[in-house]
């Protein structure tokens, strides 16, 4: 008889997605994001990160201060470098997993992809105006929808120790 604990699509991509979160270096959010295809095969991944080529340890990560001097005007978000990344230019009828509700600008990105779908655990920005702007949008493209991931999964452990170690 086949296991019946294991996990749905829904919480795979979304794991993945986590997973994804945990390469970021942001000490704040950590942001992972996974495409998925209408066959439920993974297009794309992506967490958020400064750009190829400007180092984590040269610059900032800070929140606050002069503009310049904050991670705002140079981090990649999740969502952004999950479609970047992902082996297809057209992600039309594709879902897409995410940690954080995505902001205005992911939102775009994520539209203009042709994503049909977001699917998200956290919203914790939901007051911000990023946010309110992106479901501004959503709310009024017929061409995509979101929803809140539904799940009884608290946590996944992932061992790295071999079974027949234990
Ligand atoms: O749609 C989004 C929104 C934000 N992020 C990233 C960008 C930053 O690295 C963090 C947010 O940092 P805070 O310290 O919580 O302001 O999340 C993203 O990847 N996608
Ligand atoms: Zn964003």
């Amino acid at each position: 008889m086949k296991r019946d604990n294991y996990l749905s699509w829904d919480e795979y991509f979304m794991a993945v997605a986590l997973l994804s979160a945990q390469r970021s270096k942001d000490p704040n959010t950590q942001v992972g994001a996974c495409v998925a295809n209408e066959q439920n095969k993974i297009v794309g991944v992506g967490y958020n990160g400064f750009p190829w080529g400007c180092s984590d340890d040269e610059f900032p990560w800070e929140r606050q201060g002069e503009f310049l001097q904050t991670k705002y005007p140079y981090v990649c978000h999740a969502e952004l470098n999950a479609v970047l990344n992902s082996i297809s230019t057209d992600l039309k009828n594709c879902r897409i997993y995410v940690g954080l509700f995505p902001c205005n600008e992911c939102t775009k990105v994520i539209i203009q992809a042709g994503i049909k779908e977001i699917i998200y655990l956290s919203d914790k920005y939901r007051d911000t105006d990023q946010v309110r702007a992106a479901k501004i949008m959503l709310d009024k493209s017929p061409y995509i929808t979101y929803r809140k991931l539904e799940t009884n999964l608290k946590q996944l452990q992932i061992s790295f120790i071999p079974p027949e170690l234990f």
